[in-house]
């Protein structure tokens, strides 16, 4: 059977009219043992290491993408150029989706949602969700403000250490969830919230299902079940509430800012109440990490660097002095604070690792002059946008104006843009991100009020100790242990410099 299958995709891949990409396994023997290094790497927080040594078995035909063979039908392509990744993002968009795979591992949690569903079914959600990301709604930033005042309330006296990204991801929860549901889970007050709890366990659980790939069905899902279970009981009396309210009483709430939430929007257009749950999971998930996580590592890097917290600060004093609120229109006006969220998006996307399914059978270009890569329907592009902003060859020569691309420099973007698809932080295409601003408005927001408030920072972690820890969003191993300091306190210690 074996011989079989594997002559079939063989005989799959030359009729294509491609090759293979150069292989790092061919049978499910070397390949056991490279899914056994990939997870003692994700779990060591070296998979980002670990990812790039792959590309050393790669060819100058084809030097930054590698294949794994598993079973005859099973088929990996792992890949950090920015060709491809434009490939399966846009140009080849309909060859290329989630799959029916992801979507079988990922229904239990996300249901028929935009995250897990391509075609039809996608396009309807996309539909329906992207209204409440026009400008208008996110321009209206009292929902930032009520998590912001509430963090900073969370935050302890001038000098003592905090772990800002717990406080950061407890933020963002409760910020995404008053956006969706027009009610906070709090978690910020309440730490120890039943449905915080479930929601963590529940994501951490769905990661190793997807991780395990074949193994997935010897996973214990008691808590994973009890946690879903705990997520819809939170979230279905809201539902029920929204479903109670006339059509038209809907209508005359999408008119007024006040009051209207992404669950009203949607309410708008189905009374599915399985939809609308599914719609709401999946925006809470892509919602609430990333951006926490993006702003810890903001912190992380600024502590790092004293010098250019300053200049962030004194932008941000001259935009709206200590207190004012600043409006949607002073965030945009703030260019060192832009370049700050884009280099720190540069060397940390918050999706560091993605995949998508081959939807037919199609190719993926290689070097001119050279034939492509034949990918067979069913096989998977796993790409990365962490290892492909990493590449140092992407970038112009390290200089006086263009500080070595390992290195934090909010400053490189003054003179320079990067070059289409070797940036994309949000993807691209059709599926690109759709609460782009949405995040960086909550991110800039955030912020500007901290910075107001205090003048100074310091870290108080291990710097040594510290790793990029890639589950679906990446975020810093030990959390991001800081002082923050009131204007007139005085600093002790000095930061250390280290690279990730
Ligand atoms: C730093 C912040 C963020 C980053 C870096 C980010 C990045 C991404 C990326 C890379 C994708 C593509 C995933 C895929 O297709 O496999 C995505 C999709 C998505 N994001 Fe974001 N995201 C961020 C924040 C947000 C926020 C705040 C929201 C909503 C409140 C959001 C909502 C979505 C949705 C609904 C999708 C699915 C789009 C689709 O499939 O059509 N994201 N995001």
């Amino acid at each position: 059977y074996y011989v079989v299958q594997r002559a079939k995709h063989e005989l799959a891949i030359r009729k294509i009219g491609g090759v293979r990409a150069p292989s790092l396994a061919s049978n499910p023997l070397t390949a056991a043992s490279w899914f056994f290094s990939a997870a003692r790497a994700q779990i060591r927080n070296q998979l980002l290491e670990h990812y790039t040594s792959f590309y050393d078995v790669a060819t100058p035909e084809c030097p930054d993408c590698v294949e794994i063979q598993i079973m005859p039908r099973e088929r990996y392509i792992l890949t950090r150029d920015p060709d491809h990744i434009k490939a399966v993002l846009t140009t080849q968009f309909s060859d290329f989706g989630k799959g029916p795979r992801f979507h079988d591992l990922w229904r239990p949690f996300l249901g028929d949602s935009i995250f897990t569903t391509d075609g039809q079914l996608w396009h309807d959600s996309r539909s329906l969700i992207r209204p409440m990301f026009i400008k208008d709604r996110i321009s209206d930033l009292e929902t930032f403000e009520k998590g912001v005042s509430a963090l900073l309330n969370k935050l302890p006296p001038s000098g003592q250490t905090v772990d800002i990204m717990d406080v950061l991801y407890r933020m963002t929860l409760d910020v995404t969830t008053e956006f969706l549901l027009g009610a906070s889970v709090d978690s910020l007050s309440n730490p120890q919230s039943e449905f915080a709890r479930a929601f963590n366990d529940v994501q951490r659980i769905q990661m190793m299902i997807t991780t395990v790939g074949p193994f997935e069905a010897f996973l214990p899902r008691r808590r994973y079940n009890q946690g879903i279970q705990t997520i819809d009981r939170f979230m279905m009396p809201y539902i029920e509430q929204a479903l109670a309210l006339p059509q038209d009483e809907l209508e005359k709430l999408s008119n007024s800012d006040r009051h209207f939430t992404f669950l009203h929007s949607i309410a708008r257009y189905t009374r599915d109440r399985r939809v609308l749950r599914d719609q709401i999971v999946a925006v809470l998930l892509a919602g609430r990490d990333t951006t926490a996580a993006t702003l810890s590592w903001a912190f992380y890097e600024l502590s790092r660097y004293p010098d250019k917290f300053a200049r962030l600060r004194s932008e941000v004093i001259g935009a709206v002095g200590r207190t004012r609120t600043p409006t949607y229109a002073d965030l945009k006006d703030m260019a060192y604070l832009r370049h700050t969220l884009n280099e720190t998006l540069r060397l940390y996307p918050a999706v560091p690792y993605n995949l998508r399914s081959a939807l037919e059978d199609t190719t993926l270009p290689t070097t001119p002059g050279h034939p492509p890569i034949s990918v067979v329907k069913g096989d998977i592009v796993i790409y990365s946008t962490l290892a492909m902003q990493r590449r140092r060859d992407l970038y112009p020569p390290a200089s006086e104006k263009f500080e070595d691309p390992a290195l934090f420099s909010p400053e490189r973007w003054e003179g320079w843009t990067p070059k289409p698809w070797q940036y994309v932080p949000f993807n691209g295409g059709p599926r690109i991100c759709v609460g782009q601003n949405f995040a960086m408005t909550e991110m800039a927001y955030c912020m500007v009020r901290i910075l107001q408030k205090y003048d100074r920072l310091e870290y108080r972690g291990d710097w040594h100790a510290q790793r990029h820890e890639a589950e679906v969003v990446g975020k810093p191993s030990q959390g991001v242990k800081i002082a923050l300091y009131e204007e007139s306190t005085k600093v002790v210690g000095n930061p250390v410099s280290l690279g990730i």
